[in-house]
């Protein structure tokens, strides 16, 4: 049995994947941490693995602390951009025996939505993204969308793309989106949602739509489980579920 403590566990995505966790052969949830508990019950509790998802205010202190006491960690929070992933690799520095795994998203449907993005990124001049979630959401873009979005500017920078054209010299309320790595990202937050995102191509005479929708958070846990299950076999920084899949 993998020991396994939940941070987060009384959120939205903790709790169902404290019963995703338990219901999965070979792995036991044997903490449950949320707001104003203790660190130091992951390893009172024997925990060999954490999954985090509480908040990006707070989620990299929680790495920090794993990575110090030996612990394996599953990274669901989002925030995680690069700036931040190169923080978690300088933490484990050169001969990282723990396994760090950040998952901007677990849903097997928005693994291959950035997989497909990436691809496509070089062969269309224009891009965009437009994501959309729950009113709940406290950040802004989704940690999905900046990946998706980092991604895609390292496909075309690799590929020597040009800027993507835009006439606009007027925009005082930022119509246009917030621009990461020159591609401009939308946030939707409506009552409805749980989690979606287009990323819209165009070419001359085209367009080409990639969309995802998690319609339940039931979606997720697929992922957490073989996230959570994998982690200690795979020291150092391991960013997104591709490998674990097999991608
Ligand atoms: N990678 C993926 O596939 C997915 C990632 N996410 C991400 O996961 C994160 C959590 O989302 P969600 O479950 O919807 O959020 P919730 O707000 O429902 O849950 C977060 C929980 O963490 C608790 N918490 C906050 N700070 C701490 C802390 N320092 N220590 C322990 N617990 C703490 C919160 O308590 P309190 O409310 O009292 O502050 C709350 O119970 C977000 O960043 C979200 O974007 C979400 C879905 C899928
Ligand atoms: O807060 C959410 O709900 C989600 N957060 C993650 C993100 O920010 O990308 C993953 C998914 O989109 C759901």
């Amino acid at each position: 049995m993998t020991r396994v403590a939940v941070l987060g566990a009384k959120g939205r995505m903790g709790s169902e994947s404290v019963r995703a966790i338990n219901a999965a052969d070979g792995l036991e949830v044997v903490a449950e941490i949320d707001q104003g508990d203790s660190l130091d019950l992951i390893t009172s509790s024997g925990a060999e693995v954490a999954l985090d998802f509480t908040q990006p205010a707070v989620a990299l202190d929680n790495v920090t602390w794993c990575v110090e006491h030996g612990v394996h960690v599953v990274v669901g929070t989002s925030g995680f951009d690069d700036d931040r992933i190169a923080a978690v690799r300088s933490l484990l520095g050169d001969a990282p025996s723990t396994g760090v795994l950040i998952v901007p998203n677990f849903s097997i449907g928005a693994v291959l939505m950035m997989r497909f993005a990436e691809t496509a990124a070089p062969f269309f001049e224009s891009v965009e993204v437009i994501e959309m979630h729950h009113p709940d959401k406290i950040d802004a873009p989704s940690g999905t969308a900046v990946r998706t979005a980092e991604l895609i500017a390292s496909a075309r920078e690799a590929a020597g793309s040009a800027a993507l054209p835009d006439a606009t010299t007027s925009d005082p309320d930022g119509a246009r989106g917030a621009k990461l790595g020159g591609v401009p990202v939308h946030s939707v937050r409506a009552r409805g949602f749980v989690a979606s995102q287009e990323v819209l191509f165009g070419g001359v005479g085209e367009s080409f739509t990639i969309r995802h929708d998690s319609h339940d958070r039931a979606s997720f846990m697929p992922g957490v489980v073989a996230a959570v299950g994998a982690v200690s076999g795979r020291p150092g920084v391991t960013v997104g579920l591709d490998a674990v899949l097999g991608l």
